[in-house]
């Protein structure tokens, strides 16, 4: 078995392959307090209990959290008897990295712009990955990567609404029934939901002036599912894309 690692700012998010099959994913939260020995307790348990393959491969770590890394490796060379691959952009992965400083793009997002080259080889694709930030990485048809604008995830801006303010209440985050509103509740998931539709569908416009080329677009990230529908130029929403990216590099890097 081969575990992914995706070490988002919020979540955590495994996933456990078993000959290039996903069998099964676990999304915990984000905790830079806990030691190696819990982390690799609680993927034991599960192991356990989902009764998958005790067998450890191969451990393959993304992680934009820097704190949790030495962590993660760790639990790698305790499960699978020896060191983790990391996820950066000197691993050898046919991608140009053109930007000004390729070692700080961030992990997930080169995770997720392999899996979309890999789903669009010949055209240019934008991930538009909704997490703790909503972030937008652009691959070009010829597999460089070419940056991609970042903003405030969904979450942390309505979050950050609720806490700044006496009067406006938390709102869960659920796809707005009109884009007026009538009450407090409804006007806020419209500017918040609504809003972030608008703003995917106008900065993936901007991209493509700039490139003067059309680009195919992918949701990913644990809210992806809300802007279905509402952004009108996400053709496809994959909440794997980073697992699945990660995993595709494992095998692009072992040669299978
Ligand atoms: N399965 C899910 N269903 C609904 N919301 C989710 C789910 N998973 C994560 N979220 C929420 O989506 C947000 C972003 O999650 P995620 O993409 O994992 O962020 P990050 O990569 O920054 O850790 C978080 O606020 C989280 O609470
Ligand atoms: C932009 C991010 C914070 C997104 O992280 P996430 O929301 O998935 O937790 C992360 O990809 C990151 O730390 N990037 C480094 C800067 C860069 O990619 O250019
Ligand atoms: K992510």
């Amino acid at each position: 078995m081969v575990i992914t690692v995706d070490i988002g700012n919020t979540n955590i998010v495994f996933g456990f392959f078993e000959k290039g099959m996903l069998l099964n994913t676990l999304r915990i939260v984000t905790d830079s307090g806990r030691t190696s020995d819990e982390y690799r307790l609680l993927l034991l348990q599960f192991i356990r209990e989902e009764k998958l393959h005790g067998n450890v491969e191969d451990v393959v770590i993304s992680s934009v959290v820097p704190s949790l890394t030495p962590v993660f490796r760790a639990v790698a060379r305790k499960m699978a008897g020896r060191d983790a691959i990391l996820i950066n952009s000197e691993l050898p992965i046919g991608i140009k990295f053109d930007v000004d400083e390729p070692r700080f793009v961030g992990a997930d997002r080169i995770c997720d712009i392999f899996e979309a080259h890999k789903l669009f080889p010949n055209e240019n694709a934008v991930t538009v990955d909704f997490g703790t930030a909503t972030t937008f990485s652009v691959i070009t048809k010829d597999g460089r990567f070419v940056g991609g604008p970042i903003t405030i995830g969904v979450l942390p801006a309505s979050t950050e609404l609720f806490r700044k303010t006496a009067q406006l209440p938390r709102i869960e985050l659920v796809k707005p029934k009109s884009a007026i509103g009538r009450n407090t509740v409804e006007e806020m998931q419209s500017g918040v939901i609504n809003g972030f539709g608008g703003l995917v569908d106008r900065l993936i416009e901007l991209i493509e002036e700039e490139l003067g080329e059309k680009v195919r677009v992918i949701g990913t990230g644990g809210i992806s599912h809300i802007m279905e529908g509402v952004s009108k130029r996400i053709e496809i929403f994959d909440k794997l894309l980073t697992i699945k990216g990660l995993y595709s590099i494992y095998e692009y890097v072992k040669g299978k």
